[in-house]
């Protein structure tokens, strides 16, 4: 039997759903499922990674866990990889899961493939699916070592509803300093504004708001969808918005249930941010944008006139 072990990821104290997500997976091609939960004061969500779907929740809580460092966070999950006898270990999609993933593979002398969307199992035989080339094509790779170490992309896998497991808890001890790098503090963006990463809307905004006027409309739609709000690059080197705010290749990954581009072409790049949302309904005057052809709902139309009526629209909605 396929063993997968989960790497909870948890922020500010918080599990996030990928964790079920991964879970739900594991179960559905049949496998033993295991998560591995590092940080500090963590003890408290083990109810939670028994609800997320893990039979077995490997636990390293310390206080020299609290901030995320690649090495010692690796040395956990290698740590829960051994005796769970994993032969699949997953992180969620996260800037940490990606940081900590090739240390893994590289002390277990696993294979190592980040932004799957799919895997599947033949007996021993691991194949799993990724994008490349800037999401031109799917690839399906056939592994060819025992282990795999993968990095899911968001989005990629749903949660069942209703999963459990059982509460199993092993704990792990705490890994040797890593001395070569050593986090001191994590500072979060001020703005206050939703974590686009989060955020289950995400509104974002493209050239075709033109300027700063523009831009502010489209964040009032967001603001009243209590939405993500996100950009193209071309809004980010325009000088409009930060850069932690772009969508797409060389921005953030976003899978919200609903993505809203508005005033934005549908470039190849974008794209790669935003084509795993489970909805996406794009707003533009040009009726050959590319976006439409990966949109669920399209409105061809200008903006300024579009986005007034759709905030009218929505407050009836909520009347
Ligand atoms: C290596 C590399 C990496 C990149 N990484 C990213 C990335 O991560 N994210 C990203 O977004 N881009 C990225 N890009 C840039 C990408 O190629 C596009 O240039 C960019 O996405 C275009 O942004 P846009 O759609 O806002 O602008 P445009 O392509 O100029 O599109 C503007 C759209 O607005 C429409 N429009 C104009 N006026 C209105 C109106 N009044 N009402 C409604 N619609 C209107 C137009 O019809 C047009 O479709 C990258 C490029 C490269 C080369």
């Amino acid at each position: 039997m396929a063993k997968v072990l989960i790497v909870a990821d948890i922020k500010q104290g918080v599990l996030k759903g990928s964790t079920a997500e991964l879970s739900s997976k594991a179960k559905a091609i049949g496998a033993e499922t295991a998560v591995v939960a590092i940080g500090s004061n963590i003890e408290s969500l083990i109810p939670d990674l028994v609800n997320a779907g893990s039979d077995t929740q490997y636990i390293a809580d310390d206080p020299s866990l609290e901030l995320f460092s690649a090495g010692p966070y690796a040395s956990c999950v290698v740590d829960a990889a051994k005796q769970f006898g994993a032969n699949l270990i997953w992180f969620g999609f996260s800037e940490s899961g990606k940081a900590a993933a090739p240390r893994v593979a590289a002390q277990l002398d696993a294979a190592c493939a980040t932004e799957i969307t799919d895997v599947t199992l033949d007996g021993d035989q691991i194949e799993v699916v990724r994008p490349a080339i800037a999401n031109k094509v799917m690839q399906r790779i056939k592994v060819n070592t025992d282990q795999l170490v993968a990095v899911v992309r968001a989005g990629a896998f749903e949660a069942t509803e209703g999963i459990t497991g059982t509460e199993n808890v092993v704990k792990l001890s705490a890994p040797e300093t890593d001395l070569k790098a050593v986090i001191k503090e994590l500072i979060s963006d001020a703005s206050g504004e939703i974590d686009l990463a989060d955020a289950d809307v995400v509104v974002s905004v493209g050239r075709g708001a033109k300027d700063q006027a523009g831009v502010d409309l489209v964040k009032e739609l967001a603001n009243d969808l209590q939405a993500g709000f996100g950009a193209s690059r071309a809004m980010i080197d325009g000088g409009f918005m930060a850069h932690n705010k772009q969508v797409g290749q060389t921005g953030k990954i976003v899978a919200p249930t609903l993505y809203m581009a508005i005033g934005i072409s549908g470039a190849i790049q974008h794209l790669a941010g935003m084509n795993g949302s489970k909805v996406i309904l794009a707003v533009n005057k040009d009726p050959e944008a590319p976006i439409f052809n990966v949109a669920d709902y399209g409105i061809v139309g200008d903006l300024f006139e579009v986005v007034p009526i759709l905030r009218e629209e929505i407050k009836k909605v909520r009347a």
